[in-house]
């Protein structure tokens, strides 16, 4: 019994076109290139989310710190509207999402 995506010789190789859903080698190789790259840029998004979330920490500490609150609703408002102008709508879940991420949930 082969390993499951261990192709048999009974059992063709997935091929570039198979794994892309293109119906030609070409596309295929377009496809393929394309997705490296946005695996690569992925990396870098999460990456910046991260370094996102960090320096979102360093400033809700020193709020905290001096007595304050963590959470700052008009800062956040201004973050969605900076979202939303650049993205369309979809910008302010998708914001709400980073700042969920940065101070957790309210
Ligand atoms: O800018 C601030 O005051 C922050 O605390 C950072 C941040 C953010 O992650 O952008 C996080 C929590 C606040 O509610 C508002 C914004």
């Amino acid at each position: 019994m082969p390993l499951r995506g261990t192709p048999s010789d009974e059992e063709p190789r997935m091929t570039a076109t198979d794994i892309t859903g293109a119906r030609t080698p070409e596309a295929a190789g377009v496809i393929t290139g394309a997705r490296e790259r946005i695996d690569a840029l992925d990396d870098r998004i999460i990456g910046l989310i991260q370094e996102r979330m960090a320096v979102s920490a360093v400033v809700q500490e020193a709020r905290i710190a001096s007595g304050g609150r963590r959470v700052n609703l008009s800062r956040e408002m201004e973050i969605l509207g900076r979202y939303s102008e650049a993205l369309g709508r979809p910008g302010t879940p998708l914001a709400m999402t980073l700042l969920e991420l940065c101070r957790g949930r309210i």
